[in-house]
């Protein structure tokens, strides 16, 4: 089975064109192709789809322990430069999705890389937890939390708890994104992911949620936010009325860095 490899900011997929092809992909055969050192290694596995609903494309999204997931961010930047290099549609992509119907501005692209800018989900609730911490759903659900130093956190450690606690049972646990303010504007997040079970350098969907609870905390009046993650830089932006958030964008980097043939 042929596949691509990319990443957005150091969050990396397997990506496997299933326009033409019926595929055997259970759950533990995709956990088998993301593990680290008896597979291809991955955060997560997209396959590009035909859209019933008549989108150029539908993606789907599996977290590396093999579960089918939400929506993944900087796997809809890469499925989309994926798209552009599949000739695919033109300089924006129209694709469908667990969360619905998105667009993907391909802003600049060479046969490896690109500059995607990726319109997300509006976000309509940021649900404060009483405890110092936030929830936001931004296509995926994200508990933020502001510290001081984001690099004396123990991440594993403590967004494992966060991801396993009570509050996200019902939802299937969250994502884990500790949130260190730079500047105005300016932002370091690291993130425990759901499905992956640790720290990813980037998670689109994560910095997203990061950037809205800061404008909803803090900088209220922001509405570009630049994020350092671990794996890269990345843009948030978005129009806000009152506790609405809408036009949400999240811009940066993906890159096509292999392709093989799972045996
Ligand atoms: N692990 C997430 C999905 C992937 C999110 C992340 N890779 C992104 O870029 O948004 C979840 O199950 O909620």
């Amino acid at each position: 089975m042929k596949f691509v490899k990319y990443h957005g900011a150091g969050n990396d997929f397997v990506i496997i064109d299933a326009r033409e092809a019926e595929l055997d992909l259970s759950r533990e055969r995709i956990a088998a192709i993301c593990h680290r050192r008896f597979g291809v290694g991955a955060d997560g596995l997209m396959t590009l789809e035909n859209d019933p609903a008549g989108q150029e494309f539908y993606m789907r999204y599996w977290n590396a322990d093999g579960g089918e997931s939400t929506m993944c961010g900087n796997g809809g930047r890469c499925i989309s430069l994926f798209a552009h290099h599949l000739g695919i549609g033109g300089g924006v992509k129209y694709f469908n999705s667990s969360d619905g119907y998105h667009w993907a501005l391909i802003v600049e692209a060479d046969e490896h890389r690109g500059l995607v800018e990726l319109g997300m989900i509006d976000v309509r609730e940021v649900r404060d937890n009483g405890d110092g911490s936030y929830f936001a759903f931004t296509g995926s659900p994200h508990h933020v939390e502001f510290v001081e130093d984001v690099m004396a956190i123990d991440v594993f450690g403590r967004g494992n708890e966060i991801r396993r606690s009570a509050r996200y049972a019902a939802m299937g646990g969250a994502n884990v994104n500790f949130v260190q303010i730079l500047g105005y504007g300016l932002l370091k997040v690291r993130t425990f992911e759901r499905g992956v079970e640790n720290e990813t350098l980037a998670c689109g969907t994560g910095v997203t949620a990061a950037a809205i609870v800061t404008s909803f905390v803090n900088q209220t009046d922001c509405k570009r936010f630049t994020v350092d993650a671990m794996g890269g830089k990345l843009e948030v932006s978005f129009d806000r009325e009152d506790t609405t958030f809408q036009k949400v964008l999240l811009s940066g980097g993906a890159e096509k860095v292999f392709e093989g043939n799972i045996l």
